[in-house]
This record gives structure tokens, sequence and C-alpha cells, in this order.
């Protein structure tokens, strides 16, 4: 039987072709596409489009992840033109007070940016384009004309926790047409679904998306600086049309211009180190870092440790196996899989074990981002990563009881630190004090 996804077919000729081939020729033999401007990509794209793109980008999460992607473009040598999306207030004081700048530290190091545009939304869920608050020239250098309030994105690089996709996306929705591309960068499986779903319930007023797998390593200084502690990839594919198979040839052709145009955009900005992929070959990562997510994630914020530290007990190693068995299980059984050669190798629980303690070894020191979502009282992304696992294997027969029991931990973890806060008794220092008595 042939296989539903040949991966090879979208590289054969364009546009995955060509980003692929770009970043490849980086370390070989010189590449003029390498060092095209962000108006040399824009031009090819525009060359047979009857409504030209702007070029511009627009940011949202401005979390490390955020400022990392805003940070990269800027380091191009022309940069695109960036608008960073602030959703309240006080992330807009705090960019006004970093004087519009994102600095990323890399040992130890710091490369500061400016040039960012910003937009703020007001309580009617209308975006304002703010007046620059770095020390430019003129305003909006990077382009010859400013950006309309609230006006339609051609292209939206989406960094929110995956919890908090969905509702940002539907703040600004109603700025994104059939002919924008989304490029979502969160951790966990299932979110651009309920997008579909929940957002853009209508196929054919949908804008394009462009899915990611990002493995750098960063952290946070501060608002707007973030270290790159270490260097990793950035798998790009754009989600293709359904009702196109991915193995015809049409399938090459079919991505739209702002699709194209973000596609090149990032896999020629080195710092991000991105790679075009097919939908099926991106998937596999996914599933991977899934794997990962769903190991060292819940088991590292329920005991309160680092990466490393799960490694080194025998019972953390009894439960990472038992994980793994079923997440292996529903992975080799899902339908989107099937046909693919060496499935059952690449997501057997032996491999995925030696996935899982290579990541935690190589990231032996830092705390990982459930724990610190729990440490700060934060949603954390359960749902999306063991939470899926338990789903989707409901849908195969599979059950996953540890995996269920691993999702209801990290929930009752959350509660119990909710309702001890909730019962605290608060007190008003200030009132004790006004009562000029002695202190006792
Ligand atoms: C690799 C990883 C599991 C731990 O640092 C990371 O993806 C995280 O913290 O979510």
């Amino acid at each position: 039987m042939q296989s539903t996804f040949r991966p090879r077919s979208l590289w054969r000729t364009g546009i995955l072709g060509t980003c692929f081939r770009s970043r490849f020729q980086v370390y070989g033999v010189p590449n003029t596409r390498f060092i095209a401007t962000w108006k040399e990509e824009l031009q090819e794209v525009n060359h047979d489009t009857k409504a030209p793109l702007s070029g511009r980008v627009h940011i949202l999460g401005m979390g490390n992840l955020g400022c990392f992607f805003a940070h990269s473009l800027a380091t191009r040598r022309s940069p695109p033109p960036i608008t960073i999306c602030l959703h309240n207030d006080y992330l807009y004081q705090a960019f006004v007070r970093k004087r519009g700048q994102i600095s990323v530290s890399t040992h130890g190091l710091d490369d500061v940016r400016t040039g960012f545009d910003v937009e703020t939304v007001d309580e009617e869920g209308r975006w304002y384009t703010m007046p620059p608050v770095d020390n430019r020239p003129s305003p909006f250098s990077s382009t010859s004309q400013p950006p309309p309030d609230n006006g339609p994105i051609e292209c939206l690089i989406i960094c929110t926790k995956a919890h908090h996709t969905e509702l940002a996306i539907k703040d600004i929705s109603h700025r994104l047409t059939k002919d924008s591309t989304i490029c979502l960068v969160h951790n966990g499986m299932g979110v651009l679904e309920s997008i579909n779903q929940n957002v853009f319930p209508d196929p054919s007023n949908r804008p394009h998306y462009i899915q990611t797998v990002f493995s750098h390593g960063l952290g946070r200084n501060d608002s707007f600086k973030i270290s790159h502690l270490g260097v990793g990839t950035t798998i790009l594919s754009p989600v293709g049309d359904p009702s196109i198979p991915p193995t015809t040839p049409e399938a090459d052709h079919t991505w739209a211009p702002s699709t194209k145009y973000l596609l090149r955009l990032l896999t020629l900005t080195p710092p991000l180190v991105a790679v075009a992929e097919t939908p099926a070959g991106l998937l596999q990562y996914q599933l991977e870092k899934l794997a990962v997510n769903c190991v060292i994630n819940p088991l590292t914020a329920l005991s309160d440790c680092t990466n490393g530290e799960i490694l080194y007990s025998f019972s953390f190693t009894r439960v990472m196996r038992l994980l793994l068995f079923e997440i292996s299980a529903v992975i080799c059984a899902l339908p989107e899989l099937q046909g693919i050669p060496g499935i059952e190798d690449r997501f057997s629980p032996e491999r995925l074990r030696r996935l899982v303690v290579n990541i935690a070894s190589n990231t032996a020191k830092n705390h990982s981002s459930m724990q610190q979502d729990i440490n700060q009282r934060r949603l954390t992304e359960i749902e999306y990563f063991n939470g899926w696992i338990v789903r989707r294997g409901e849908e195969l027969g599979i059950k996953c009881a540890l995996n269920y029991m691993i999702k209801h931990l990290i929930a009752a973890k959350a509660a119990t630190h909710r309702s001890r806060e909730a019962g605290a008794i608060p007190l008003d220092l200030d009132n004790v004090i006004s009562t000029n008595e002695p202190p006792i």
C-alpha cells in the first residue's frame, strides 16, 4: 500500500524546497538567497499576486519566545517591519521604560535591538498603533506607511502558551483574513484543532497556519530581556489544505503568498536556525517533543525538582517507563501516522525513554516550564500534554490510566495551592500601625 504522506514530494520544487535548500547551503557554497533582503523576499512573493503584501510581521505574546522571534528578525541585515502587539497597559509601560529595546544575552553578552512598532488594545478590542518609544529619527522608519489602526494582519507570529493561544487569537481574529498566515509557536498538541473549531469554524474564511517545533533554550532576565541559553532549531511547516493530498504535485504550489513570505523570512533569519519540514515530518517532531514534555514537565512539577533530578531515582525511572508505554501505544496507533515507515521504531517506548533521558540530562539544571508555572500559580499546559494523550487514547480505545492520573495530580496540586491561598487571612499592616498603639 502506498503511504499517505510522502514527505519528499513537498520539497521537490515549491516553497519547501527553497527554504530547505537555503538553510543547508549556508555552510557550503555561498548562498545569495540567504543574504536577500526582506524586500527581495517580498518582491518574489508579490510577483504574481493581485493584492501585494506590505511584508509587516505582527508578534503577539512577548514572553521569552516572542522576544526571541522579534529580536531575531531585527538582527537581519535588513529587518522587515515588525509590530509587537501588547495586550495590556502594564506591558506597554514596561516597554516604554525599556525605551523600546529587546535584549538577548548570549554567553553574558547583551545584544540590544530597537525599531519595533507597537500596537496596544483597548477594552473594546480595538488595536491602536502607538508612537515610537525608542529614539528613532522618524516614525515607522522601516516602512514609508504607518500601519492603519486595527487594520488587517498579513503575518502573525503567536508566542503565547498553549492554553492562552485560542483566546489570544479570538481577541485579534477580526484582523485575520483568509489571506493571513498565523505562525503558532507553543508546546503541546491540539491547539490548532480548537482554534479551527471555536474561532474559525468556516473553512472558507480561515487564515493559513504554520506550525513549529521550537527547541532553543531561553531564560528570562527581565521584561523584554532574555538569555539564549542553548542553541536549538525552529522546525516549521505550513499546514496543508486538507482537500489536497500532500503527495500530489499541486500540494507544493498551494501556499498562500503570506505563508510563502513568512516561511522564507523565518528560514532566512540565522538566529532562529529554522528549517522547513513537511506536515508529516513536523508532526513526528511534535510527537517526540510531546513525549518528552509528558514526562519531564509533570514529574518535575510534582516533585518540585530540576530536570536532571528525575534521572537519579529508581522510582522516577519506573514512572517514566510506565508513562512511556501508554504514550508510545497511543502515538503508534494514530491514524495520521499510518503508512509512514519506521513509526513503531521511532516511537517505541525504549527510543522515547532515550530521548527523555537525553533532554533531561542536557537541561539538568533547568526548571521545566510546568514546574515554574505551578510555583508561580499560573495555568499549566497539562491538558495539551498528558491530557491530549488521554483524549486520543480514548478515541482509539487505549486506556491511559497513568497519564490520566498524572493529569489529575497536576490539577490537584494547582487546586491545593489555590485553596491554601484563598484560605489565608489577609493582614492589613497599614491599619494595624495606624491605631498609634505601640507595637506589642
Ligand atoms: C525540555 C523541557 C521539557 C524542559 O526544559 C522544556 O520543553 C520545558 O520546560 O517545557
